[in-house]
C-alpha cells in the first residue's frame, strides 16, 4: 500500500445517531491500526434524531479528520454522495452505510484488492464467495435478489452486487461517474456500477457479509422500488 495514498469515506446519515459513534470509533481504529491516511465526511440531512450533536462530539474526540457537511432536508443518498465528494481531500473515496452493515473490517481487504492490479472501482458483493445477507427477512431478501437479477438480465454488467453500496472508487473516477448518473434514490448504486462499465473502468469485487441494522428503520420503500425499476429501463435504451 502506497505510503501517499488518503481514503476519505463518505458516511450519509439520516437518523443514525445510536450508530454514528460506534462506527466511527470502528473506522478510525481501522485505519490507524493499518497505519493508513483517512478522514472520514458525514454527510447528514437534518436528521430530527439529533445525528449532527453527534457529530459535532466526534469532530471534538477525534479531530478534524472527522468532518461533518450538512443538508436542510432528507435529499437523497445519491445527492448526498455527490454532495459529499466535493470535500474530499483523499486519492481515493470510500462509500459506505452508517447502521453497520458495511463493517470497516472489509475496507483493509477492498484496499489490498484495488493495488494488486490498480483497479478503479472495488466493490463489496454479497452475491459472491464468502459474501452473504444476514437479517433480512424473505422479502427484503427477495427484493433484493429480485433487483440485481432484473437489472443484470436487462443491462448485462458483469458484476455480481449492483445494488450494494460499500464500494472504493479512485477519486477521478468516482467524480466521473456520479456526474452522469441521474437516479436520485436507491437505484444510484446500480446506475454508477452500469455507467462505470459502460465507460470501460476496471472493477473488482470483494466478498463483503452485510449484516442488517441494529439501531432505526431503513429507508427503503414501495416508491424507491418503484424508481428503481424505472432507473434499470431507461438505463436500457441509454447506455
Ligand atoms: N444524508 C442522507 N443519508 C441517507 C438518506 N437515506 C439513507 N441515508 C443513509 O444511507 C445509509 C443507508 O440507508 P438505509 O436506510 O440503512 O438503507 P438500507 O435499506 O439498509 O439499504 C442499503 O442496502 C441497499 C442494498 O440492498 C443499498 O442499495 C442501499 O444503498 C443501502 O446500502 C444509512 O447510513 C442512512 O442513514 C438520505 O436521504 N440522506
Ligand atoms: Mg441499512
Amino acid at each position: 500500500m502506497s505510503k501517499n495514498n488518503k481514503y476519505s469515506v463518505l458516511l450519509p446519515t439520516y437518523n443514525e445517531r445510536d450508530n454514528l459513534p460506534i462506527i466511527v470509533w470502528l473506522l478510525q481504529q481501522m485505519f490507524n491500526d493499518n497505519k493508513l491516511d483517512w478522514e472520514v465526511i458525514i454527510i447528514d440531512d437534518g436528521s430530527p434524531d439529533g445525528t449532527q450533536t453527534i457529530a459535532k462530539q466526534l469532530i471534538k474526540a477525534y479531530g478534524q479528520r472527522i468532518k461533518l457537511y450538512t443538508r436542510t432536508g432528507k435529499l437523497g443518498l445519491g445527492t448526498a454522495y455527490v454532495h459529499g465528494l466535493q470535500y474530499a481531500t483523499g486519492n481515493f473515496v470510500i462509500i459506505m452505510d452508517a447502521d453497520f452493515s458495511h463493517h470497516p473490517k472489509f475496507i483493509p481487504q477492498m484496499i489490498k484488492k484495488q493495488t494488486e492490479a490498480d483497479y478503479d472501482i472495488v466493490t463489496g458483493t454479497r452475491y459472491a464467495g464468502d459474501g452473504g445477507v444476514y437479517g433480512w427477512d424473505l422479502k427484503r431478501k427477495l427484493v433484493s435478489r429480485g433487483a440485481n437479477l432484473f437489472a443484470d438480465t436487462v443491462l448485462q454488467p458483469g458484476v455480481s452486487d449492483l445494488t450494494g453500496s460499500f464500494r472504493l472508487y479512485k477519486k477521478g473516477v468516482l467524480d466521473d461517474v456520479i456526474h452522469s448518473t441521474e437516479s436520485k434514490g436507491y437505484s444510484f448504486q446500480m446506475e454508477m456500477m452500469v455507467r462505470a462499465k459502460a465507460k470501460g473502468y476496471n472493477v473488482a469485487e470483494v466478498p463483503i457479509s452485510f449484516v442488517d441494522r441494529v439501531y432505526g428503520d431503513s429507508k427503503l420503500g414501495g416508491e424507491e422500488i418503484a424508481q428503481y425499476l424505472k432507473g434499470v429501463l431507461s438505463l436500457w435504451t441509454s447506455v
